[in-house]
């Protein structure tokens, strides 16, 4: 059962407040009429992490990690098997009707809105919902058509919009309120380029105007390296990985290429230390070598190469996100049971 008690110290700044959360499902697996079995699947494992009021957290898994999971007890729509979830500070199951007044969320694959409506009349029934006060939501509602740039179809009922529209509608009902956490479950998935960058912008700019915090599950690593400034990764619903990207490329030992052009041709980087060469053109004037920062310093690198000729221009490539979030569940693979 969930122990719902509003955390102290600590937890004092916390908008989002999480302690040994776990759910467990039952399910029975097909087979004979006899033969059916029951399995439990640990969804969300003994997590533990506190979110700060004003930040923004990039809630990273594989399929099936338990990432929904966690965002339906920390929203009140499921109830913890055990732990404790304390959001805005309160208990998310008990006092979910206060909680929906205060937080703001969007499953990118399911819909807040009503169908057959149009966008204005779904926020005119949000604002009642959310007893916002006489007109006070108005400027609100203006500010989100004009900055999520839904003028051209806030009329148009919700079944005739495109996917990337109709994200922004929602997006916009899960900020009418000006809630102090938005929740945002894989907000881009489906997006064209243009739509995500678009939605990024706006994202972005919110939180530097009202200060609203973000937790955000994504596939997409760039929604992560452009919208939050920590990450919290989760496999088989346990947590492997809460911190910063460059920690993260620091402790599955990443490798950075560093790029450098040649003011003369030059023999291949064969034995540069601590560097890889990765590719040398025919004549050496342009030639790629790949470190594991925390072996070696660009620094390093650079010095020990320009000993052997003169750089005329130097880049280094960062390594792929998708790539170093591979690496860390390759890495924890061997201690889990
Ligand atoms: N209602 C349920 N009944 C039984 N099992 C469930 C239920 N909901 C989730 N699960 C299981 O719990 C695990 C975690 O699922 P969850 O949806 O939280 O993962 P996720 O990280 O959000 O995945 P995705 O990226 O695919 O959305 C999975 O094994 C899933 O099958």
């Amino acid at each position: 059962m969930a122990i719902a008690v509003a955390h102290a110290d600590s937890a004092t700044d916390a908008i989002i407040d999480v302690r040994s959360l776990s759910r467990r499902f039952t399910v029975r697996s097909p087979g004979g009429r006899l033969r059916r079995t029951k399995k439990t699947v640990d969804a969300v494992d003994a997590l533990t992490f506190s979110m700060q009021r004003g930040a923004a957290i990039g809630y990273i898994g594989a399929n099936g990690a338990g990432k929904s999971t966690t965002i339906k007890m920390i929203t009140g729509i499921l109830v913890p098997s055990s732990g404790s979830v304390v959001t805005c500070g309160l208990d998310p199951v008990r006092q979910r009707k206060r909680l929906a007044r205060r937080i703001g969320v969007v499953f990118g694959q399911r819909t807040q809105l009503w169908w057959d409506l149009p966008l204005r009349e779904s926020y005119r029934t949000l604002a009642a919902i959310h007893r916002l006060p006489g007109d006070s939501w108005v400027a609100r509602r203006d500010e989100l058509i004009d900055r999520l740039d839904l003028a051209s179809f806030v009329d148009t009922p919700v079944r005739q919009l495109s996917l990337g529209q109709r994200i922004r509608g929602e997006i916009a009902a899960a900020l009418l309120h000006s809630p102090e956490l938005l929740i945002l479950d894989e907000p881009t998935i489906g997006l064209d380029v243009l739509s995500k960058e678009r939605l990024r912008v706006f994202l972005a700019e919110q939180r530097a105007l009202h200060g609203t915090s973000l937790l955000l599950t994504t596939h997409d690593m760039d929604d992560v390296q452009r919208l939050t400034e920590r990450l919290v990764v989760v496999d088989h619903g346990q947590m492997i990985y809460d911190g910063d990207l460059p920690g993260l490329v620091h402790r599955v030992g990443a490798e950075r290429v560093m790029v450098l052009d040649f003011a003369a041709p030059t023999p291949p980087l064969e034995d540069v230390p601590g560097t890889r060469l990765v590719h040398s053109e025919p004549d050496g004037m342009r030639q790629r070598l790949s470190f594991v920062p925390g072996h070696t310093t660009a620094g390093a690198v650079l010095a020990s190469v320009s000993a052997r000729g003169e750089v005329r221009d130097l880049s280094i490539e960062e390594p792929d996100i998708e790539d170093v979030v591979r690496r860390l569940y390759l890495s924890t693979e061997p201690y889990r049971q």
